[in-house]
Order: C-alpha cells, then structure tokens, then sequence
C-alpha cells in the first residue's frame, strides 16, 4: 500500500462494563474519501468515532490519524492533531448561552486565534453554506427549530476548512429539501475541498449522495464493506434489510 490512510481503527476494543461495544474493529479510510458508516442502534457508531476524537480511549488496538496512533498521544500532542478534524455531534450540541455566530466560530476564536470581526464573518459566510439567513447569526440556539440548530452546528463542523469531517447523522431531523442542499455541501467538501469524512447515517438517501464507500458495522466490527454503487446488489442479510427497510430475517 503506498498511499497513507488517512485514519484508521486497528484491532479496536471498546467495552462498558460487561458490555462489549467494539471487538477487534478494523477500518480505514484513504484521503479524499467519503465513508459512510451503517449500523443498527446501540452498534457502536458514535463510540467509534468518539474514539477518534479522543474523547474516548480503546481498551485495545490503536486510531491512527495521519498515520499517528492518538490513543497514546499526551493531551497537548493530541488536540494539535485534532486541530485539522471538524465534528457535528447529532443534535448540534451548541452552547446555549452564546449566539448562533459565537458557536459557530468558537474554535476560530479560542483557538486559532482569529479576531472577533473576521470570525464573525467567517461564521456567517459558514452559516450562508448551510442555507442560514446572516440574521440568524445574533440569536440564541434555543431561538432556532431544531433543523436550522443541526445546520448551525454543521457550520460549526466545516468553518475551519477541517481535513477530516464527521457526521453524526448529518440529515436526521430535516425537511427533505435542506437534508438534500446538506447532502449536496457534504459531498462538495469531499470533492472539491479534498476533505475526508466519515459520516453515522440511517438515512439511505443521504448515503448514496455523499458517501463513496459504505461500511455496515455489526457485532463490533465491520461485516460488510462496499461502494455506494455496490448496495443495490449487496447480498449480506443486513445490507439487504436495511436497504429495503424490511425485518431482518434469522
Ligand atoms: N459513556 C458510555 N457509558 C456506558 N455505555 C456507553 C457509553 N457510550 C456508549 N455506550 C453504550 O455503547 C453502545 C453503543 O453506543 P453508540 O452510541 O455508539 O451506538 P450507535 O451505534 O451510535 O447507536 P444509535 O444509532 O442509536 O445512535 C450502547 O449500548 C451505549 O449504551
């Protein structure tokens, strides 16, 4: 293999309690590639991406980030590492006491260091990507429904001009027209900005639009793994049922 992966779960582990979650979970995904990751409820998508955040930490196995493991990484090495990667956690997750612009360009400001007037600007130019009126930039997030909240923390996510993206169930929660203009910036991310995104989705539309690959995690690890392209004819039973929105037969 001679290009890099860009991140990677190796031999992963993760249990709560006598819960096991992840058990040996292997995945990678190339530079410049969209993966969308499947699975049914309580299956452990988010976990896994937490633990790509470090916001978790495996019991085994390794998260590599541009070829660096950052399970082991001390924490001043490790939120450089997380600098580049852009996040929008399902339901938003804003701060409610600071303005919808304020969210938006927190890292650019408690960061990055950028002056409070150009962040504003660069929240409101994020804002306007994610079809959000300039206007809404000064309300509060408990002013907002909850679809323009997911947007408003979807321009939270890509406002850094992040390298790695994730989704946590990007659309869920939003009228088929917006989820269609987010699927579209998503995808746009990837193609044109050369950004790599993982992205939870139970949403087959969404999958198809943005995501090159698609990997169904199962049981703890990924049990099937194919293109976008490759779903129609998938012959796994899970797959199959989640495709048709059928019961999964025994
Ligand atoms: N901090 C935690 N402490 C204890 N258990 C946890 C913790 N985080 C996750 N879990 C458990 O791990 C399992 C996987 O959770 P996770 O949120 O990753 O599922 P998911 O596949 O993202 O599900 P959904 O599609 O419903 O969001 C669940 O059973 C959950 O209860």
């Amino acid at each position: 293999m001679s290009v890099m992966n860009k991140l990677e779960w190796r031999g992963v582990s993760k249990q709560f309690g006598a819960q096991k979650v992840l058990d040996g979970l292997d995945l990678a995904v190339a530079p410049g590639r969209s993966l969308a990751l499947l699975g049914r409820s309580g299956q452990g998508k988010s976990v896994t991406i937490k633990l790509a955040l470090g916001l978790m930490q495996a019991d085994a196995g390794e998260v590599l980030l541009d070829g660096v493991d950052v399970t082991h990484l001390p924490a001043r090495e490790r939120r450089a590492s997380f600098a580049s990667i852009g996040m929008l956690f399902q339901g938003g997750a804003l701060f409610d006491s600071l303005p919808v612009w304020e969210n938006v360009a927190f890292r650019l400001i408690n960061a990055d260091g950028v002056g409070r007037r150009e962040a504003r600007e660069r929240a409101v130019e994020a804002l306007a990507l994610v079809k959000l009126a300039p206007d809404v930039a000064d309300r509060y997030p408990s002013e907002l429904s909850g679809g323009m909240q997911k947007r408003a923390g979807l321009a939270r996510a890509i406002v850094g001009s992040p390298s790695l993206l994730f989704f946590d169930e990007p659309t869920t929660g939003l009228d088929p027209i917006t989820a269609g203009a987010i699927n579209e910036l998503i995808r746009d991310r990837v193609t044109s900005l050369g950004c790599t995104a993982v992205s939870i989705t139970h949403d087959m539309v969404s999958a198809r639009v943005i995501a090159d690959e698609v990997a169904m995690l199962d049981g703890g690890r990924i049990v099937w793994r194919g293109s976008a392209g490759d779903l129609d004819h998938a012959d796994h039973p899970l797959v199959r049922a989640f495709i048709r929105g059928e019961p999964l037969e025994e």
